[in-house]
């Protein structure tokens, strides 16, 4: 299959110190892809300047061949859950959702149907301020999944989830990439990347791995800890921040 996205020397300065240096990957379509780093690695300036929300220094990024805000029915085709995208400051968090619904021009039968999805039919009147941090996440999650897109981008969906939710989302973004959809997911939590993913992308400012969970494992003899530790390096202090 093709790829969905294509990032290519992607680098990023604020000031003198350089975010992201020169970091090439793709993902290919109907892939569920964990992009993994220590904090402060990179991830979340990549999937910001892949979604257009950071100007890279130098590199580009595109999703379906082209830049974020080239891409045709970019808000239909790609479902988002990052910080800087959210909330549109309406009460209720199914009211948040039918605002969103509305401006995608999809019917009011979606914002039922991805909360069902995300279990929070339920809570659905409550003011969003009140939701805990997992219902927050879950929130996102609807409203990235609101126009059914064929991409999900998705930084760190899983935290703030309990186990139960944790094992809910593993096996959420894998149906939704055997229907073949397409998900690029960051995530701190290498036990469950390595169970749900198909490619791993790991960062530490430089690419330090792009390929299959299956070669990075060598098809399940090691773990994806381990190796994640081979190819970032111990936690020293000068480099856990590098
Ligand atoms: N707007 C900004 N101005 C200055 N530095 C920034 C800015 N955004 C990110 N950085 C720096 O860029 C580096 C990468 O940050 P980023 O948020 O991409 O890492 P991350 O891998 O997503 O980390 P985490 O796992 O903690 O979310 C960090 O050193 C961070 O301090």
């Amino acid at each position: 299959m093709s790829d969905a996205v294509e990032i290519t020397g992607l680098t990023k300065r604020y000031g003198d110190h350089t975010a992201v240096e020169d970091v090439t990957f793709s993902v290919r379509a109907g892939r569920v892809v964990g992009l993994l780093g220590r904090n402060g690695a990179g991830k979340t300036t990549t999937l910001r300047m892949l979604l257009g929300l950071a100007r890279p220094t130098s590199g580009s990024a595109t999703l379906f061949g082209h830049p974020y805000a080239r891409l045709p029915r970019a808000a239909h085709r790609v479902g988002v859950s990052i910080d800087g995208i959210g909330p549109t400051g309406a009460g209720s968090g199914r009211a948040d959702l039918r605002i969103w619904a509305k401006t995608l021009g999809l019917p009011r039968t979606r914002v039922d149907d991805v909360l069902e999805q995300v279990g929070l039919a339920g809570d659905a009147h409550r003011k969003l301020g009140d939701y805990s941090q997992g219902m927050r996440q879950r929130h996102a999650l609807a409203t990235a999944l609101l126009a059914d897109p064929e991409l999900l981008v998705l930084d760190e969906p899983a935290n703030g989830l309990d186990p139960d939710g944790i094992r809910w989302l593993r096996e959420l973004l894998r149906a939704l990439a055997d229907e073949g959809r397409t998900v690029l997911v960051s995530s701190h939590i290498l036990a469950e990347v390595e169970q749900m993913a198909d490619d791993i992308v790991i960062l530490q400012k430089t690419l330090r791995y792009s390929g299959t969970a299956a070669e990075l494992t060598q098809g399940g003899a090691v773990s994806l800890e381990s190796r994640f530790f081979d190819l970032v390096g111990p936690a020293a202090k000068e480099n856990a921040h590098a």
